[in-house]
């Protein structure tokens, strides 16, 4: 089954995305709460990449160890940071072995340090070689891209980005997955410039449960998403309160999820961070995916 199939007119494409834990107690957690997510039957679940060879295997072994565990499609992440074409090959043709079907194609970031994204010789400078690649070297597998509702961070406009976000599509991908973002208008802008390109694959909302306001503050930076002020400071105002940061996120996601569901949307990603609680929570209170 790949991505391809998990979108359309009766059905709505559900995702999870986990990292690799560093950690073999981490390991464990982690298949304690995906224990937790499978019952909301999801479509695929995935697991980024990291730069460097051992945290590789690793996205290996917990995309394959979720699939073999819980017979769910899945996609591993892929970046093109510090990897050769035939390494990239390499690492598919061993996804594939262990019965990953998906890939998330992304140009990566730049390795901490760094600044800037340094395409090396052999390898890729953007996300739509990497797709052009996989298409003609693993035609079988569903490719998705990421697509930024406030523009991505390089990106000198949103008309510049969206040009690039064509060309991954041109090249390939056979969905869009937003980067997380916090106001729905920004989500609805980029779908309605889509059309208006003639880029037609499903263009799924990516969200992420806050839990805690000093993560949020780290991941958004990151990302380079804005988070609204009224929401910053409904968070603030729970400084002393863990559990009360927790709630106000779980209900500002709640929100956002039902306002997007109402826009019509093919489907959900969400970056769960290797957690299950704050994404059962907001499913739990969405009467389409309620647990029995
Ligand atoms: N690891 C993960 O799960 C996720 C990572 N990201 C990160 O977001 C960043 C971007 O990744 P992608 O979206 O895959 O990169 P991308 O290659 O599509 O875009 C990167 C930048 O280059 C520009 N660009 C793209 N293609 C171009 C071309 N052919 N010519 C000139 N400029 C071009 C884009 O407008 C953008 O500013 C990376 O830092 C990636 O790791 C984003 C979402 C999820
Ligand atoms: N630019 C960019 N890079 C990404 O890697 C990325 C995005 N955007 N957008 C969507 C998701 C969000 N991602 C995230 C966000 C946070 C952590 C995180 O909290 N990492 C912990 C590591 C903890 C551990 O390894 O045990 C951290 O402390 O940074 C991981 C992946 C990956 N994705």
């Amino acid at each position: 089954m790949t991505i391809r199939d998990a979108y359309g007119s009766n059905r709505f494409g559900l995702s999870f995305e986990l990292f690799p834990p560093k950690s073999a107690e981490g390991m464990a957690s982690l298949f304690q709460h995906v224990d937790e997510l499978v019952k909301f039957d999801p479509s695929f679940i995935t697991c980024t990449f990291g730069a460097g060879g051992s945290t590789q295997d690793r996205t290996l072994d917990v995309i394959a160890g979720v699939r073999d565990k819980y017979a769910v499609p899945v996609a591993t992440h892929l970046t093109c940071v510090g990897l050769t074409e035939p390494q990239i090959g390499e690492y598919l043709a061993r996804a594939l072995d262990r019965g990953v079907e998906n890939v998330v194609a992304l140009r990566g970031d730049p390795p901490k340090g760094e600044t800037a994204f340094k395409p090396i010789a052999g390898g890729f400078s953007y996300a739509n070689e990497l797709v052009g690649f996989i298409r003609r070297d693993f035609p079988q597998m569903g490719i998705a891209v990421g697509g930024y509702p406030e523009k991505h961070q390089e990106a000198p406009s949103l008309d510049v980005d969206l040009e690039n976000l064509k060309r991954k599509v041109d090249a390939g991908a056979d969905v869009i997955i937003t980067q997380l973002f916090y106001n729905n208008d920004d989500f609805f802008r980029l779908r309605d410039r889509c059309d208006g390109l003639g880029i037609a694959v499903p263009i799924v909302p990516g969200l992420l449960p806050v839990t805690n306001l000093a993560q949020i503050q780290r991941i958004a930076s990151l990302c380079g998403a804005k988070l609204p002020s009224r929401f910053v400071t409904a968070l603030e105002q729970q400084s002393a309160d863990a559990a009360g940061q927790f709630s106000v996120g779980v209900e500002f996601a709640i929100e956002q999820a039902v306002g997007l569901l109402e826009g019509g949307i093919p489907g959900i990603h969400f970056y769960v961070l290797n957690k299950s609680e704050a994404t059962r929570r907001v499913l739990n209170a969405l009467p389409q995916f309620a647990e029995e």
